[in-house]
């Protein structure tokens, strides 16, 4: 039996913007187990990335509490990986993936072997002494990954890390991240607009209501792993899981 990793008790997040006062989301309440990947799907504006940046630390909740299992006080709590590129244009990726470690004053000898291993499994050997303006979209977002999971945080937090890429290099990327993920047992919580994504990438999806956002359901994605993008799109199961989604997400986008 895994244990419980991220708890959310009747988390709500209001803004106050002059007079008027926005709810993000409300009443949210989850268990996520250790090493479970999860994607929170929803229509545009329910606070999707509102949560995500409760759960990162940015932002302090109106409501609620937030319980994350901080097992090794020597990592970081959390991670983040953004829509946009969020690394630093002024070092290269080799220096870029190494920086939350060299934070940490982790050995110089450490720290070349946690980079050069993540470097490899992201593909960007050959870019190593590159700098982000010498890179394309998705070798950026191969950097912002593999920084990522180079810091060894407890969770690890994507808000739509590949909305800007094409369809080629989002599927290779999909299928990198979880091999990547696979081996390293991480708690993932990573929040997209598309239904096929989430299938493909997780255990557990959580779908919200429109705005404010509620959790309208929550679906256990029993596809066995490793998985392959060919072969689960052509499944029955996928047919199946796509389509409960969709009919339940369409509700909510024709409401707002
Ligand atoms: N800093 C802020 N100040 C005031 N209101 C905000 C702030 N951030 C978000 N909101 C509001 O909270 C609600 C949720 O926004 P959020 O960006 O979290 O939604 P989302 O589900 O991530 O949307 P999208 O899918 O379009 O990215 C929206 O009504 C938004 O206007």
């Amino acid at each position: 039996m895994k244990d419980i990793k991220v708890e959310l008790k009747n988390l709500t997040k209001k803004f106050k913007i002059k007079k008027n006062i926005v709810t993000a989301f409300e009443d949210i309440s989850l268990q996520i187990k250790e090493g479970e990947f999860w994607c929170f799907v929803g229509p545009s504006g329910c606070g999707k990335t509102t949560l995500l940046r409760v759960l990162a630390g940015l932002e302090t909740p109106t409501d609620g509490t937030i319980c994350i299992k901080h097992v090794d006080d020597s990592k970081p709590l959390n991670s983040m990986v953004f829509q946009e590129h969020a690394i630093f244009p002024w070092m290269d990726v080799k220096n870029n993936i190494a920086y939350g470690l060299k934070m940490r004053k982790l050995k110089p000898n450490q720290i070349d072997d946690i980079v050069d291993f993540y470097i490899d499994k992201m593909g960007l050997t050959p870019f190593k002494h590159a700098y982000p303006h010498q890179l394309s979209g998705g070798m950026k977002q191969r950097v912002s990954i593999a920084r990522a999971f180079a810091n060894d945080p407890e969770i690890l937090l994507m808000d739509e890390p590949f909305a800007n890429l094409d369809e080629q290099n989002r599927v290779l990327l999909q299928q990198e991240l979880l091999k990547i993920w696979e081996k390293s047992g991480k708690t993932v919580i990573f929040v997209t607009h598309s239904i096929d994504e989430a299938i493909f990438l997780s255990d557990k999806i959580m779908l919200m209501t429109r705005h404010p956002g509620k959790i309208k359901n929550i679906y256990d994605i029993n596809i066995k792993r490793p998985r392959i993008i060919e072969e689960i799109r052509s499944s029955p199961q996928y047919a199946d899981i796509f389509q409960d989604i969709w009919l339940s997400l369409r509700q909510e986008v024709s409401y707002s």
